[in-house]
């Protein structure tokens, strides 16, 4: 063994700079170019925040207006995309329909087959909307098949929150559920180099194309560690059952070692910056669907981890609850995420191109010393 550091997880490391968001742990704070995210959610669009993580600064009228009208004209689900959906299982995870669409997408693509076409940065902000547009239409319509339902072609008299939620629902969504969508996609956006954006970059890093980088961080955004927890928080609620349960159950799953869904975080160790405005909305959808219950067992099991633990909810804790109450299945609460993140993660495939350097750390060898291979028989 040699002296040299290892990183492992690549915890504390700095790889890269970047312009797109700051995560600050020590004032609790994240900012999207600047901009606090809370008061991006009390007063932005989702639209309006996807053009900031693209092009810096928050767009002015005229500006959204275009946005708008393009990414209306691009929500119809892709004929081809719908027959491959309607191949695969339902018994496959969304995650896995999602990323599979997502990668047909690109074969569709014919700009890739010029190398200059990979990396061109007006391609990629056309790709990037063309994601951005499509993924309603296809977690939607995945949710929709499942339940034997047929797809809902999408309004362009809507916004981005309101369609999605008429395309999987059929009925244009009460103002308070709108709003809480529009805000879980808001905070959902951008947060640095986490894994799945770190993926991206990655894939990017070796001048890939922008549907490979983004199928594989949705590979990556479907862990339990990382986005799959909005999901698994719904599970944790199923098992504990009541709130008067939750002290005894968490002394339970802690004795066995698990992981507590939902809590805890690589960079905010004193609680994610995000959960105030999350619960927020959570509570307020919970006194829209009259579910205290389900209030009531959240803020059983973050007392209990609290106590035990000292370990805070982070994002996914409020999100997994607020999905559930707007109706969506839980399997389709992290294509959910994958359709918000994709504005933060193609925002840094663009990013990772104007100065690109491949990623290639090292690694410590630990294995056998050199050996002759031997006589073989
Ligand atoms: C949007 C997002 O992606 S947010 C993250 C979503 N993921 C989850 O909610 C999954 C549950 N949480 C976790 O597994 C972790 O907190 C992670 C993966 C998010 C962060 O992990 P790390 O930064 O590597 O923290 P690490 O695993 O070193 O934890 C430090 C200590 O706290 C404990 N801990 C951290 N999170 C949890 C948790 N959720 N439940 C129980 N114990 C926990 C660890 O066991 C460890 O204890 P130890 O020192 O006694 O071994
Ligand atoms: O930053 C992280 O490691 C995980 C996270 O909260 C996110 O991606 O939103």
């Amino acid at each position: 063994m040699t002296e040299t550091p290892i990183h492992k997880g690549l915890a504390g490391v700095v790889v890269d700079t970047t312009a797109i968001s700051k995560v600050n742990p020590d004032t609790n704070s994240l900012l999207y170019r600047g901009y606090p995210v809370q008061d991006l959610a009390a007063h932005c669009s989702f639209e309006e925040v996807a053009y900031l993580l693209w092009h810096g600064e928050l767009p002015s009228p005229d500006q959204l207006a275009e946005m708008e009208k393009l990414e209306r004209s691009l929500r119809p689900l892709d004929a081809r995309t719908k027959t491959l959906i309607d191949a695969l299982p339902t018994t496959a995870h969304p995650m896995d329909v999602v990323r599979t669409a997502v990668s047909q997408l690109g074969t569709f693509d014919d700009t890739l087959l010029q190398p200059e076409g990979l990396t061109d940065r007006t391609l990629n902000e056309g790709r990037a909307m063309y994601l951005f547009a499509q993924l309603p239409a296809i977690v939607a319509y995945d949710q929709r098949r499942r339940r034997g339902e047929d797809l809902i072609e999408p309004r362009d008299d809507l916004g981005y929150s309101a369609n999605f939620l008429w395309m999987t629902f059929g009925s244009e969504p009460a103002p308070a559920v709108e709003q809480a969508f529009n805000v879980s996609m808001i905070l959902y956006a951008e947060h640095s180099f986490n894994a799945s954006t770190f993926t991206a970059r990655v894939v990017t890093s070796t001048l890939s194309d922008l549907y490979s980088a983004v199928t594989g961080a949705i590979g990556a955004l479907k862990g339990p560690l990382h986005g799959g927890a909005n999901e698994a928080v719904m599970a944790v609620f199923g098992e504990i059952g009541t709130a008067d349960r939750a002290d005894d159950w968490l002394e339970a799953a802690l004795a066995e070692k698990r992981k507590i869904m939902g809590f805890g975080h690589r960079v905010y160790k004193h609680g994610d910056s995000r959960v105030p405005t999350m619960k927020a909305v959570l509570d307020d959808l919970v006194e829209h669907a009259g579910r205290r219950d389900l209030g009531d067992l959240y803020d059983a099991l973050e007392q209990a981890m609290t106590s035990r633990k000292n370990i805070l909810p982070n994002l996914d804790y409020p999100a997994g609850p607020a999905y559930h109450l707007m109706g969506f299945d839980t399997a389709t609460f992290t294509p959910l995420f994958v359709a918000s993140r994709v504005t933060g993660w193609t925002a840094h495939i663009m990013e990772q191109l104007e100065s690109n350097s491949l990623i290639r750390p090292l690694s410590e060898y630990v294995g056998p010393d050199q050996r002759e291979v031997p006589a073989r028989p």
